[in-house]
C-alpha cells in the first residue's frame, strides 16, 4: 500500500499531502531522499530505498520543471507495487491543471487523488490478470484525465511565474496539514550548508554501487539498502586514452593550475610560492581562452552571449530552435554529447552518464523560448550541478580542528591511505610543513611497516623539516605503532600526528582488514584518501573500495569511512581535470588538498570555479 504522496516546490513548500494514506512514516525517507538524491545531481535515479528501523521504503517522484513542481511517492518497498509510476504522472497531470504558485490550500485535490489512486489500482490489477506489460505513461496526458483533458502547456501563465521559482531553493520544506513527519526539513540549495548526518539511506548507481557507499558515508555503517536503477553498467576495461601525459619535472607548456593557494593569509613561503604558480596560472589561463575561444565564452557566468560562432552546444540544439518546452527526446543528444565532452576530461564515464541523467530531469518540461536559451539553459545546469557536487558540504578546517584538539590535550591525528606510489608519503610530508609554517608542532608516524624503504622514506623528511618521527622499523603491526606513536605524541605534546601507511590495492582483503584495524583501534580525527588525479574509471574503483572495505572489514558497528581527499600529481595532468569530480562524486568527501609538484610548498586547495569551467569547456 502507499504510504505517502508528497506534492511540494522546488523552493521547499509542502503544497499538498495525502492525509488518508497508511501510518507515519517512519524515519525521515523524503527529507534524505531531498538531501542525498536529488539535491546531489541522482534524481536521474529510478527510484531510492530508505530503510528506518521497522520500515523499509521506496521512494519514487516525478519533476514538473516548468512550474517547479516535485512529486514523491513512498510505499512499503516489500509491496512493489506497480501502479506508482502512472499514479504520480496522474497525479502530476491533474495537480498542474489546478496549481496556482499564489494559492496555498489545495484540499480540493483530495477527491482527484482518490479517483486517481482507484484508478491506477484497477489498471494494475487489471494489468496483473491479463499479464500485459505496463506502459509507460508519458506525463499522464493519456492515463488519469479525471477532470478534464488538458497537458502541461494548459497552465502558461502560471508557469511563467514560476519559472523562475528555481531560485527559491535554500528555503525550508514547511510539512504542513498535519504531514505524517511532523517535522521542518531544512533543504539548503548548496552543500556548504549539509550536515554531515548519520542516515540509513543509500543510492545505487550501476555496478560500482555509489548509493551503497553514499549511505555508508552517511551512516557510518553496514549495508542497509539499495536502489533500484535502470542505470548503466561500468565496463571495468573501458579506458580513457590519456594524451600528453607528463610525468617528469619539467614544466609544461599546455598544462593548467586548477589550484588555489593553500592559505591566502599563509606564511611567507607560502605565498611566494603562490605568487610564482599565479603567474604561470595566468599564462596558461591565456593558452586556454586562445585554444577554444568560442568554447570557453559559452561556459560561466561571465561568457557572452552570441558574440562568436557558434560552439558544439548551439549545434546540438539547432533541430529544436524554438521549441516551447524540452522534452526528453531533445535534451537526448545534448546529453550525449556532455557526457562524452565529461569523459574526454577523464570524469569516469558512469559519473558523466549519472550526472547526464540527473540534469535532464531538472529540465524536462522546462519552458524555453528561443535557441539561444536553451543552450545556455542546458549549460548552467550542468554548471550548477558540477559547482554542488565539487563545493564541500561541510567544511573541515584542520588549524581549527588542530587547535580545538590542543585544547583538550590530545594530538589531532590524520592518517593518510591508497594504493600504491600515489605520494602519500611526499604530500603528508607537504601537510607537516605547511603546520609547520602556522606554528603547529607535528610528528611523523611510520606505519608503513610492509614496503622496505618507507621507514627510510619518511625518516628523510622527518630529518629535512627537522620533526620528531616515531618509528618501529618493519613486520610490525601498523595499528600497534600508530598507536604507540600518538601516546608519545601525548606524552611530548606534540599538537598532530601523521600516520604513514602502506599503498594498498582496493582488493587487497588482508591490508584492508589492517587498515580498517588501524583507523579503528586509533579513531584518526581525519581520514585521508590519497588519490592521483592521473586516473580516470580507477578513481571510482578506489575509492568506493576503499570506502567500502573500511565498512565491510571494521569490526565497529559503526565504521569510520573516508573523511576526505588528497588529489595528487595535479601538475601532470593538463586538463584532464575529471578524477576531482569522480571522487567527490562517489564518495562525498571533499577534496581537501591538491599536490602539485615535488617540493614542500606543492600543497594547494582545489579552485571549484576553474575546475568546473575546465570540464565543460
Ligand atoms: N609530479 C608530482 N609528483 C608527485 C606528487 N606527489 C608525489 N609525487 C611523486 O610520486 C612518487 C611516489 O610518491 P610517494 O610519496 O613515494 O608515494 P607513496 O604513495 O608513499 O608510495 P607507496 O608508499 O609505495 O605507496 C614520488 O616520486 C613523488 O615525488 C605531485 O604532486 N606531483
Amino acid at each position: 500500500m502507499l504510504e505517502e504522496l508528497l506534492i511540494f516546490t522546488r523552493g521547499g513548500l509542502i503544497l499538498w499531502t495525502c492525509k488518508e494514506l497508511g501510518n507515519a512514516l517512519k524515519g525521515s525517507p523524503i527529507d534524505t531522499l531531498i538531501r542525498s538524491c536529488l539535491l546531489e545531481e541522482r534524481s536521474g535515479a529510478a527510484s531510492y530505498n530508505y530503510d528506518a528501523p521497522g520500515a523499509a521504503y521506496t521512494l519514487k517522484w516525478a519533476f514538473h520543471n516548468k512550474l517547479g513542481l516535485v512529486f514523491v511517492a513512498v510505499y512499503q518497498r516489500i509491496l512493489h507495487l506497480l501502479y506508482v509510476d502512472e499514479l504520480l504522472a496522474m497525479v502530476k497531470h491533474e495537480f498542474s491543471e489546478i496549481y496556482d504558485p499564489k494559492r496555498m490550500n489545495y484540499n480540493d485535490f483530495n477527491e482527484t487523488f482518490r479517483q486517481l489512486r482507484k484508478e491506477a489500482e484497477v489498471r494494475a490489477e487489471e494489468l496483473k490478470k491479463s499479464k500485459q506489460l505496463v506502459k509507460p505513461v508519458n506525463d499522464g496526458k493519456k492515463l488519469g484525465q479525471v477532470k478534464k483533458g488538458g497537458s502541461e502547456g494548459g497552465n502558461k501563465k502560471k508557469s511563467e511565474a514560476n519559472d523562475g521559482g528555481d531560485g527559491d531553493s535554500g528555503k525550508s520544506y514547511k510539512l504542513e496539514n498535519g504531514h505524517s513527519n511532523g517535522n521542518h526539513v531544512n533543504i539548503e540549495g548548496s552543500r556548504t550548508g549539509f550536515t554531515n548526518d548519520k542516515e540509513n539511506a543509500s543510492c545505487n548507481f550501476g555496478a560500482f554501487n555509489v548509493s551503497k557507499l553514499q549511505k555508508l558515508r552517511s551512516k557510518g555503517g553496514k549495508k542497509t539498502d539499495t536502489v533500484v536503477n535502470k542505470g548503466s553498467k561500468m565496463d571495468p576495461k573501458k579506458k580513457i586514452t590519456k594524451k600528453n601525459r607528463v610525468w617528469d619535472d619539467s614544466p609544461q607548456e599546455s598544462k593548467l593550475d586548477f589550484t588555489d593557494p593553500l592559505e591566502e593569509n599563509g606564511n611567507e613561503n607560502i605565498e611566494v610560492v603562490a605568487t610564482d604558480h599565479g603567474e604561470s596560472m595566468m599564462d596558461k589561463e591565456e593558452i586556454i581562452s586562445s585554444d577554444s575561444e568560442s568554447e570557453a565564452e559559452e561556459v560561466g557566468k561571465e561568457s557572452k552571449p552570441d558574440t562568436k560562432k557558434k560552439g558544439w552546444f548551439s549545434s546540438i540544439f539547432q533541430s529544436i530552435a524554438g521549441k516551447a518546452n524540452l522534452e526528453k527526446s531533445d535534451l537526448e543528444p545534448a546529453l550525449k554529447a556532455l557526457k562524452d565532452r565529461l569523459m574526454t576530461k577523464n570524469v569516469a564515464e558512469e559519473i558523466a552518464e549519472k550526472l547526464c541523467e540527473s540534469v535532464a530531469a531538472s529540465l524536462e518540461g522546462k519552458k524555453l523560448a528561443s535557441f539561444t536559451r536553451i543552450s545556455s539553459t542546458v549549460q548552467a545546469a550542468m554548471e550548477e550541478a558540477l559547482v554542488r557536487i565539487l563545493t564541500p558540504r561541510r567544511s573541515i578546517d584542520i588549524l581549527r580542528d588542530v587547535h580545538a584538539a590542543k585544547e583538550q590535550r590530545k594530538p589531532y591525528v590524520v592518517v593518510f591511505v591508497g594504493v600504491n606510489g600515489v605520494g602519500k608519503s611526499t604530500n603528508l610530508a607537504k601537510v607537516a610543513y605547511w603546520l609547520l609554517q602556522h606554528k603547529i608542532s607535528v610528528m611523523m608516524a611510520a606505519c608503513d611497516t610492509f614496503r622496505s624503504g618507507a621507514v627510510e622514506q619518511l625518516r628523510t623528511h622527518a630529518r629535512r623539516l627537522q620533526i620528531p618521527i616515531f618509528e618501529k622499523g618493519y613486520e610490525k603491526d601498523p595499528a600497534i605503532v600508530a598507536k604507540e606513536a600518538i601516546q608519545e605524541a601525548t606524552h611530548s605534546g606534540s599538537d598532530v600526528v601523521l600516520v604513514d601507511t602502506a599503498g594498498r590495492m582496493q582488493d587487497n582483503e588482508p591490508l584492508m582488514r589492517a587498515l580498517s584495524k588501524l583507523i579503528y583501534l586509533n579513531n584518526p580525527d581525519l581520514v585521508l584518501f590519497v588519490g592521483e588525479a592521473l586516473v580516470g574509471n580507477d578513481a571510482v574503483d578506489q575509492l568506493s573500495k576503499f570506502n567500502q572495505k573500511l565498512a565491510d572489514l571494521s569490526t565497529s558497528p559503526n565504521p569510520r569511512l573516508i573523511d576526505g581527499i588528497l588529489l595528487t600529481k595535479f601538475d601532470t595532468i593538463d586538463d584532464k581535470v575529471g578524477a576531482a569530480l569522480s571522487m567527490v562524486y562517489v564518495s562525498g568527501a571533499p577534496v581537501m588538498f591538491v599536490g602539485c609538484g615535488q617540493s614542500y610548498t606543492d600543497l594547494k586547495k582545489l579552485n571549484v570555479k576553474s575546475i568546473v569551467k575546465t570540464l565543460l569547456k
